[in-house]
């Protein structure tokens, strides 16, 4: 009985989209539809380990591309793991990926920023639609009786049929009617020249026909036959000398469904207490749902050549989640489970093998390649950065490769290393400092830069969310401690003269009584009041002490609905007994106005540093009141 179901409404938005936008790029249809077929295969391959039979005593698994003239079709054909009818209808009806909302909402119209989106999204099955006007899969599951085969039909319309067939093959085969304006893909010769191109990788055999042979009489000496056209060897076994550029690219399309080209990889065999094998792609475009740390895992688990799982989170740390590739072993058995997985103590050496190979290639890439690896840093630097947090054994090198912005560079841009850093550190200096805040501005322009930016020290300005979990587990790089500008009192060691510590106790001294009185207004709003030289130009700056949270980070945890769990710790508010408004403080005789102005430094303080005021409407009304008052003297 033949039946017809509707697409799920996201399958037409994205094969509308996928038309207009990747109509440029029509020949990936093919090299998606055998990269789906090898996968068939491979799946096939990894059930039959523990029922043979499902090989049906067929154990040379293919993928065929051919192509009828007449009939305008393009067929590939796979006798891998096939579909049972519930598997056609939830596979080729609906998009059951996590992040598809994500991806939905981050489409925009623009046909060439969709079409990066959707090769990121994944392409897949769906891109046939692109040349062809109908569609037709045949399957059959393995192990399945034959007349369990199903015929799926769709004109890529919002609709497809499907019915119940008998198919004595069993796999996949999948044919395209070809759209009257794309007639020229109907030749072998272009199909084999598209496959060579985007599918030689592939590790299962693919079979085309070849043109019949004549000898010199006009007699036929091969007939046209079905030759496999690629070498049909897992590319990570090939040796480094035999790949070429582009075919390290094309298999990287193939495991990681982009659409552009990768950024860099490492191809690396281990050999010694485990053997293995890895090839490990870093991507030029962040996928769609980096953030979400539940986001699938891109590197396949191979153990002697047979795939055995993807999305193996323990393959790779959380913090390079963003690499693609594969890892293929002989130290695990073929019949592993996740749950052994998840246990092996020789998995968890290979990652950590893996990850020393991907840091190498990162620092490679930052010597040689500067241009890429600001990609590299601008695109997954954020995430890359959780790992100080979460690798202790890599931290050093990971803070080797982290980047900065900085108060040497005249924008937000993040190029400094610790290493430029420490290059260029004044005589004297033996920390490194830097600034947490929410934004480049709140950092760039924070009180607490004063003194560094008069003395010409450079301070890092750090805005990432993750940079607080950075500096919280960074305590140090190459023998130099990191300081926060903005916590403990001001410590310039060695960087400060005897004049200058002389002006810190001359100014504590001449202030005691501001200070007093400031204290007794702001009560328990802060933890003290202190004079100090930190400051040039402004009157005030609330600083933490040296091993509370910062502020910054007091107020992440606040955002985050963590408020309640925190300690509570209280500013201490410097001021600048230099500046006029201090002064003026100091000589007010009337407690009122004392109150008053207490109050406004510290709510500029706050203010200053990218804090929130309780009370925003009294600041304003005192601003006021001063701003009236001060005209009419
Ligand atoms: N030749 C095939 N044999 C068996 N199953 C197939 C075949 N082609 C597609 N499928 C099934 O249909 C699903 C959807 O395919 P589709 O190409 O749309 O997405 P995908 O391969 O999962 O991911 P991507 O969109 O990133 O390529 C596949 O995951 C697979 O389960």
């Amino acid at each position: 009985m033949k039946e017809t179901l509707s697409f799920q409404t996201e399958v037409k938005q994205l094969l509308q989209l996928m038309i207009h936008s990747l109509y440029s790029n029509k020949e990936i249809f093919l090299r998606e539809l055998i990269s789906n077929a090898a996968d068939a295969t491979d799946k096939l391959r990894f059930e039959s380990l523990n029922q043979a039979a499902l090989l049906e005593n067929d154990g040379d698994l293919k993928i065929t591309v051919t192509c009828d003239v007449e009939a305008k079709t393009i067929t590939v054909s796979d006798n891998g793991i096939g579909m049972s009818r519930e598997e056609v209808i939830e596979n080729l009806g609906t998009i059951a990926k996590s992040g598809t909302k994500a991806f939905f909402e981050q489409l925009s119209g623009d046909a060439k920023k969709d079409a990066n989106l959707i090769g990121q999204f994944g392409v897949g099955f769906y891109s046939a639609f692109i040349v062809a006007d109908e569609v037709t899969v045949e399957t059959r599951r393995a192990g399945a009786a034959a007349h369990e085969a199903v015929r799926w039909v769709s004109r890529g319309d919002g609709e497809f049929s499907i019915e119940a067939i008998e198919k004595t093959e069993r796999g996949t085969s999948i044919t395209l009617h070809v759209k009257e304006a794309e007639a020229e893909l109907l030749s072998d010769w272009t199909l084999r020249r598209i496959v060579t191109t985007y599918s030689d990788h592939i590790s299962v055999p693919i079979l085309m026909k070849q043109a019949p042979q004549y000898d010199d009489e006009g007699n036929i000496i091969h007939a046209e036959e079905l030759e496999a056209v690629n070498q049909a060897q897992a590319l990570w076994t090939r040796s480094k000398n035999d790949i070429s550029d582009e075919q390290y690219q094309e298999f990287y399309k193939h495991i990681s469904h982009d659409f552009q080209d990768a950024l860099a990889w490492s191809h690396f065999r281990v050999e010694g207490k485990h053997e293995y094998t890895g090839l490990m792609y870093v991507p030029k475009a962040a996928p769609y749902d980096l953030y979400e740390r539940e986001a699938k895992g891109g590197v396949k688990l191979y153990v002697k050549r047979v795939f055995i799982m993807d999305d193996v989170q323990k393959l790779m740390p959380m913090y390079l989640r963003f690499i693609k590739g594969v890892i293929d072993t002989s130290d695990l058995p073929l019949n592993v489970s996740r749950e052994i997985l998840q246990q092996s103590r020789d998995l968890d050496q290979i990652r950590a093998g893996a990850v020393k190979k991907i840091l190498a290639m990162l620092e490679d890439l930052a010597k040689n390649r500067a241009e890429d690896y600001t990609t590299f840093w601008n695109t997954f630097g954020s995430v890359f950065k959780e790992g100080i947090g979460e690798d202790a054994a890599n931290k050093n090198k990971l803070a080797g490769l982290c980047r900065f912005a900085s108060t040497a560079g005249g924008d937000a841009t993040q190029n400094v290393s610790l290493a430029d850093y420490i290059e260029r550190m004044k005589e004297g200096q033996d920390k490194i400092y830097y600034i947490t805040a929410e934004t480049y501005a709140a950092a760039k322009n924070s009180p607490h830069l004063e003194i560094y930016l008069k003395k010409g020290i450079e301070v890092l300005l750090l805005t990432d969310r993750v940079d607080e979990w950075v500096v919280g587990s960074l305590f140090e790089f190459e023998g130099k401690k990191l300081a926060s500008v903005s916590k403990g009192e001001l410590d310039l060691g060695d960087l400060a003269n005897e004049a200058d510590k002389a002006e810190q106790e001359k100014a504590q001294e001449a202030a005691k009584d501001v200070v007093a009185t400031i204290k007794t207004h702001l009560g328990d709003k802060v933890a003290d009041v202190r004079a100090t030289t930190r400051l040039t130009e402004s009157p005030a700056c609330l600083v933490v002490g040296e091993f509370d949270m910062s502020q910054n980070l007091q107020r992440m945890l606040a955002q985050a609905g963590a408020a309640d769990q925190m300690p509570s710790a209280k500013p201490t508010l410097e001021i600048n007994a230099e500046h006029v408004l201090v002064q003026r403080l100091a000589n007010e005789g009337n407690g009122v106005i004392q109150a008053e102005l207490s109050q406004l430094l510290y709510d500029q303080a706050l203010l200053a540093e990218g804090g929130k005021l309780e009370d925003p409407a009294s600041f304003v009304k005192r601003m006021n009141q001063l701003l009236v008052a001060a005209h009419a003297s």
